[in-house]
């Protein structure tokens, strides 16, 4: 459209340019937004445009849009909400919509921004009563969630009297207040997942549940709080047909303790893991899209066991118990975890999974930490912080990260003219628990920035990130560690320059070498090639009795690599030992298309063919 000089000036003054072909792009994608409410200075170029007939016909159209969306608002209460969300996810462009005041009628302005502009956080909000201890509650949720790295905000719903001893006193918030807390909250701040802690009456349920119809959110995670560990109540026994009758149906996932289950259950005895199992399923009747009971005060078991039930699968998740008398707050912790995990856009059942990882790290992490005089002290939620800055001792590593761990390849990402720290962090997205930067070519500055600019985005995910072969570059960028082959540095030097803290993986082809390893201190072995593979020369093949046979012979946990993708990952897994702990990767995501979706495609065939093999 040809616009005279006059109305340009009009208009670029109301958007400035990028703001304008962001909301073109988002038009274009098929965003419906209503145009901008005619302010006095756009009524001036409608007057204007009225000169031509091509401008007549904007007019008539603008107009016309503002007529629809309106009517829109007037009809569907929750639209502004929906938008706000809807408009949330689209990368390139972010939009503000500003509600009137109640009475008045609604407008919705749209700001944009490009996205290089500005950062968004993943946001949970935690609806949960305070613990005046910083053990339990929205304490806890915040930390939790501030160590996973999500924005934490907080709707109060009583304030305790609490300490390592137990709770001495509650005072639950009005109803009221709580409404408006949540108003003030999930109108403005771009809440992704809220996450519920202690409600303490019907009341507060009936509130929460018709704020969320009001102002939707992707993803709800329902910690059912009933009673503290130290065993005071701290809901009305009312607040579970609450939970029932209508907060249940919302959820998208409920993650109720075994005495909470039997509570929702109306009292039946939870003793076995058969018990938690059927519990699961009873809950998921009541509504919940997903159902995680937790075993952990299941009495006579050694590990941790937690069923997780999605309506159709069942998993069962292992821990190791962590022998402490610090687990004040592990379950709205573990909540906390769940919901910033799926803020950050993972799917359900990895979301659960690190957020067991992270509950179990902070136990042993925090075992032996002396707060208060009570039988019942908090956890560490910070460890990582310490465990990065001062790399005091404790190892970071999980043997569970070696899950689907991702090598990246200076020739490939080339080939796809794309840069390691792309590279990277599509890995991530798709489900990558591990990264090792593999650079054969990198010269070493260069490989240092890229390195460090990897770690951050690795850390904000909790992923570690290793270097392969260079001790001095994984030094330089304060990497998680190293992997080093057979004619590389030494492992058990490589210990000695690095310390305890960093992780070391070792290449290993035979039994000897694998117990080597371990004796040179080594945190786990990478076993192959497996299979035939183009992406290393001269590579002899251990095929699976070769892996399986390593795996027999190892003391440490083992990742197999080496011809693997989505088409034999199965049939490695299924070599059924317990110490192969997942799969490390170069082509089948690097020299694809798409590494994200190759990454997800991976991850879904590994998490399948694990849990069936563990319910067999
Ligand atoms: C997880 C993992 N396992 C094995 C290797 C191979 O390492 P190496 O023997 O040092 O061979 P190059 O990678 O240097 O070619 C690995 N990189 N990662
Ligand atoms: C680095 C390495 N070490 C043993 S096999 C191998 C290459 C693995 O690459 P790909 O996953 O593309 O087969």
């Amino acid at each position: 459209m040809q616009m005279s000089q006059a109305a340009r000036e009009l208009f670029e003054a109301r958007f400035d340019k990028s703001s304008l072909s962001s909301f073109n792009e988002a038009l274009k994608s098929g965003v419906d937004l209503e145009p901008p409410k005619l302010s006095h200075g756009s009524r001036r170029f409608h007057r204007l445009a009225l000169f031509s007939g091509r401008r007549r016909l904007f007019f008539f159209l603008s107009t016309l849009a503002q007529i629809v969306v309106k009517r829109a608002f007037a009809t569907e209460p929750n639209l502004f909400s929906l938008l706000q969300n809807y408009t949330r996810s689209f990368p390139g462009i972010r939009a503000r919509i500003s509600r009137g005041s109640a009475s008045g009628p609604i407008t919705a302005a749209m700001s944009t921004m490009c996205s290089g502009c500005g950062r968004r956080m993943p946001h949970v909000l935690t609806v949960a009563g305070s613990d005046s201890g910083a053990g339990a509650g929205i304490q806890a949720d915040i930390k939790a969630c501030g160590a996973l790295g999500a924005y934490c905000s907080s709707v109060v719903t009583a304030v305790t009297a609490q300490n390592t001893v137990g709770v001495q006193g509650v005072h639950p918030i009005p109803e009221e207040f709580v409404e408006e807390q949540l108003r003030s909250v999930l109108e403005d701040m771009g809440v992704d997942v809220v996450k519920t802690g202690m409600l303490p009456s019907v009341g507060v349920v009936k509130v929460l549940c018709q704020s969320l119809k009001k102002f939707p959110v992707r993803a709800l995670v329902v910690d059912p709080v009933m009673v503290s560990t130290s065993g005071d109540v701290l809901a009305e026994s009312s607040t579970l047909s609450g939970y029932r009758d209508e907060l249940f149906a919302m959820a998208d996932i409920v993650t109720p303790n075994v005495k909470e289950a039997s509570a929702l259950l109306g009292g039946v005895p939870l003793r076995t893991v058969a018990d938690m199992y059927s519990a699961a399923k009873s809950i998921h009747n009541l509504g919940p899209k997903n159902v995680l009971v937790k075993g952990g005060d299941l009495p006579e078991s050694s590990d941790a066991i937690d069923i997780f039930f999605d309506g159709k699968k069942y998993h069962e998740l292992l821990g190791l118990r962590v022998k402490t008398h610090n687990t004040h707050g592990t379950g709205c912790t573990l909540a906390s975890c769940i919901a910033a995990e799926l803020a950050k856009g993972l799917p359900m059942l990895r979301a659960v999974q690190n957020a067991k990882t992270f509950v179990q790290n902070a136990l042993d992490y925090s075992k032996d930490i002396i707060i208060g005089n009570g039988p019942q002290g908090p956890l560490d939620h910070l460890f990582s912080l310490e465990t990065h800055s001062c790399n005091a001792g404790a190892r970071s590593f999980n043997a569970s990260d070696l899950f689907l761990y991702a090598v990246t390849d200076s020739t490939m990402n080339r080939k796809w003219n794309r840069s390691i720290v792309a590279a990277v962090k599509a890995s991530i997205e798709g489900g990558a628990t591990i990264i090792q930067l593999r650079e054969k070519e990198a010269e070493t500055c260069e490989f240092v920035e890229a390195a460090t600019a990897c770690i951050q985005i690795c850390r904000s995910s909790g992923v570690p990130l290793l270097i392969n072969d260079r001790i001095d570059v994984a030094l330089a960028c304060d990497a998680d560690g190293v992997h080093v082959g057979q004619s590389d540095m030494p492992a058990r030097i490589a210990r000695k320059i690095l310390g305890p803290g960093k992780i070391i993986g070792v290449s290993c082809k035979t039994p000897a070498q694998a117990e080597q390893a371990w004796a040179d201190g080594a945190d786990y072995i990478g076993c192959g090639g497996v299979f035939p593979t183009a992406t290393k020369q001269n590579n002899t093949t251990v095929g699976l009795d070769g892996l399986k046979s390593v795996c027999l012979a190892s003391k440490l946990p083992v990742v197999a690599i080496g011809g693997i993708g989505v088409v034999n990952a199965r049939s490695v897994m299924e070599i059924g030992v317990p110490n192969l702990k997942g799969v490390a990767v170069v082509s089948a995501l690097f020299d694809r298309e798409c590494i994200l979706t190759e990454a997800r495609k991976l991850r879904s065939v590994l998490t399948d063919s694990v849990s069936e093999f563990l319910l067999r």
